[in-house]
């Protein structure tokens, strides 16, 4: 479904992306992990085509993607959620479902806001289908509250919402358990799972490692921009680099990933 080849990501003088090279399969959760500064944000900007790389190539199911702007990246199926959570917080939770639904009607950004103002046919449909979006995600109770009144952890589950209302092939999900607690975290983990048993192929940068051992069939892992493992759970546990890159120390692997976990 993506492959990533020899991408190379320079700012000025710092190489964020060094030479990385991945595939992910259709169907698959696939982890990217790294210590702070690794460059994982970086590559999913560049998978998003916010930033668009140096040097090498993105190929999405088929296409060349990585000389395309954002917006022609997003139609063809990839959507992504964001570490500091991006929805319109001064819409309902519903409105924000049915704005992530635009792509796939054939209803424009002003017609949907037309179509959010009760104008159009096509809104009953729109509309239950957005509820059933918040069903599958667990927040049809809320779906008329402002998202400014969310919890950390609501929010992050409506703008994962959000993303799959746009109904990806790909989804990108960007730290989504960043500040969740631990039972918030085993939802996410779940939820991640279900929605990947849908139809949608999942691609996540995350730092709660129990998380991505849990759910992930493949980890790549990036140190300094650069890829230094691949592999399934066990095998990148039990990687003596991955445990040096993450402690900065040669100890034992059994230590690490009690240290990590
Ligand atoms: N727009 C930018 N301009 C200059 N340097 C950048 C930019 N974006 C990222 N970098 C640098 O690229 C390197 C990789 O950063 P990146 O944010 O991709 O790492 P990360 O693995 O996502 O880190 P974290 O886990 O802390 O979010 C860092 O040295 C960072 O300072």
């Amino acid at each position: 479904m993506l492959k990533i080849d020899s991408i190379t990501k320079k700012f000025g003088g710092i190489v964020a992306n060094n030479e990385v090279s991945f595939t992910v399969e259709d169907g698959q959760i696939v982890g990217l992990i790294g210590p702070n500064g690794a460059g994982k944000s970086t590559m999913f900007n560049m998978i998003s085509s916010i930033y668009q790389p140096t040097t090498g190539s993105i190929t999405f199911l088929g296409n060349r993607i990585d000389k395309l702007p954002a917006y022609q990246v997003a139609p063809l199926g990839i959507s992504r959620t964001f570490q500091n959570i991006q929805v319109f917080k001064s819409m309902t939770v519903i409105e924000n479902v049915m704005v992530g639904q635009h792509m796939q009607t054939k209803t424009n950004f002003s017609g949907m806001v037309s179509l959010l103002l009760g104008s159009r046919s096509e809104e009953k449909l729109v509309y239950d289908k957005a509820m059933s979006y918040l069903e599958f995600f667990g927040l049809e109770n809320l779906f008329d509250q402002k998202a400014a009144s969310l919890s950390l952890g609501k929010l992050r589950l409506l703008e994962f919402a959000r993303a799959f209302a746009t109904q990806p092939k790909l989804l990108l999900l960007d730290e989504i358990a960043a500040g969740l607690n631990h039972k918030e975290t085993l939802e996410m983990s779940e939820l991640i799972t279900k929605v990947r048993d849908s139809g949608v192929t999942i691609l996540v940068v995350e730092h709660d490692m129990d998380l991505v051992m849990r759910i992930c069939e493949k980890i790549i892992v990036l140190d300094q921009g650069t890829k230094i493992a691949e592999g399934t759970p066990k095998e990148i546990q039990e990687n003596e680099a991955v445990i040096t890159a993450y402690l900065g120390a040669d100890i034992d692997s059994s230590e690490i990933m009690e240290a990590v976990i």
